[in-house]
């Protein structure tokens, strides 16, 4: 067997053209969403994901506004900043790249909830917890679209998910234990005594360490849906760094559904990104 590929790169093609129609619902009442970016330094990866998130914007009609600060800013730098787009009714949602280098927690916690597109800050966070409805964090979001849209079943699945991070792990266990997903969850990382025992068991496995090749084929059930979310460079054949995931190759074998990486998981973040700022200003033109 060998496994259907979750084709986020397409998927992602899709959304947006879904989303175009709805900002242009928005423009016939005169409205215009609006992305705001902070990007601190000018680390080559972030400086690609913030690039690729305002052309997504530019794609679909939705304005961009980036700031971009040196690499010495600091803390109360990146704070007036943010003070800035919170007022700006221009951008109706923005987010600061991580990492910054800076106090991460401050930061997010600093965005007004309303215009908090990454779904990280503590009271979306927190109204996620209490199941009251709010912006949700893009990753794990993506993991559940390609569910949705690849009809792989959550309910009553037995799902494992390996990393505890605040921006996938730990909300996406929030998100999968919902009445609506209903799945049943089991949270892996560092402390597990024995992973393959649970990755064994599972219809759906998220592999979110950042650990490069942690889930290999003898860890995976047959038909399986397995999802890479992990961000690892190593070195390619050329010298040159590629992107590596945390899901070994050859569990493609063995899954009947596996993303690939890059073009899974990376591309249904922006993807969810775009959903959250086109939902952010239809909210404020609502209010
Ligand atoms: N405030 C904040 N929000 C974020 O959403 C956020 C962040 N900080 N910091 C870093 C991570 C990482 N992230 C990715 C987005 C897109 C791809 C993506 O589109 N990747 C492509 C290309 C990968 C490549 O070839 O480099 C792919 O997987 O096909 C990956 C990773 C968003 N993040």
């Amino acid at each position: 067997m060998t496994a259907t590929i979750l084709d986020g790169k397409a998927t992602l093609a899709t959304i947006k053209t879904e989303l175009a129609e709805r900002v242009r619902a928005l423009a016939e009442r005169g409205i215009t969403p609006g992305l705001g970016t902070v990007l601190v330094g000018d680390d080559p990866a972030s400086t690609w994901y913030v690039n690729a998130k305002h052309k997504d914007c530019a794609e679909i009609g939705v304005a961009s506004i980036q700031r971009h600060l040196p690499a010495s800013a600091t803390q109360a730098e990146v704070e007036a900043v943010i003070d800035e787009l919170n007022a700006d009714p221009a951008c109706t949602g923005f987010l600061v790249q991580q990492p910054t280098g800076l106090d991460d927690s401050a930061i997010l916690a600093r965005v007004d909830p309303a215009k908090d597109v990454d779904g990280l800050n503590p009271v979306n966070l927190g109204n996620l917890v209490l199941g009251i409805p709010a912006p949700l964090p893009c990753t794990p979001m993506g993991v559940v679209e390609l569910c949705r849209r690849y009809d792989i079943p959550l309910k009553g699945a037995e799902v494992v998910i390996i990393g505890r991070g605040i921006t996938v792990g730990r909300p996406l266990g929030l998100i999968l234990t919902r009445r609506s997903e209903n799945a049943t969850v089991t949270s892996c990382h560092t402390g597990t005594r024995d992973l393959a025992a649970h990755t064994r068991r599972a219809d759906v496995v998220v592999a979110a360490a950042g650990v490069h090749n942690i889930l290999t084929p003898d860890m995976v059930k047959p038909g399986a849906a397995v999802f890479d979310v992990g961000v690892s460079r190593v070195a390619g054949e050329d010298g040159k760094s590629r992107v590596a995931g945390d899901i070994h190759p050859a569990v493609m074998e063995v899954a009947g559904w596996m993303t690939p990486n890059p073009g899974g998981v990376g591309p249904m973040t922006r993807a969810l990104l775009l959903r959250n700022v086109v939902e952010s200003a239809e909210r404020a033109a609502s209010a």
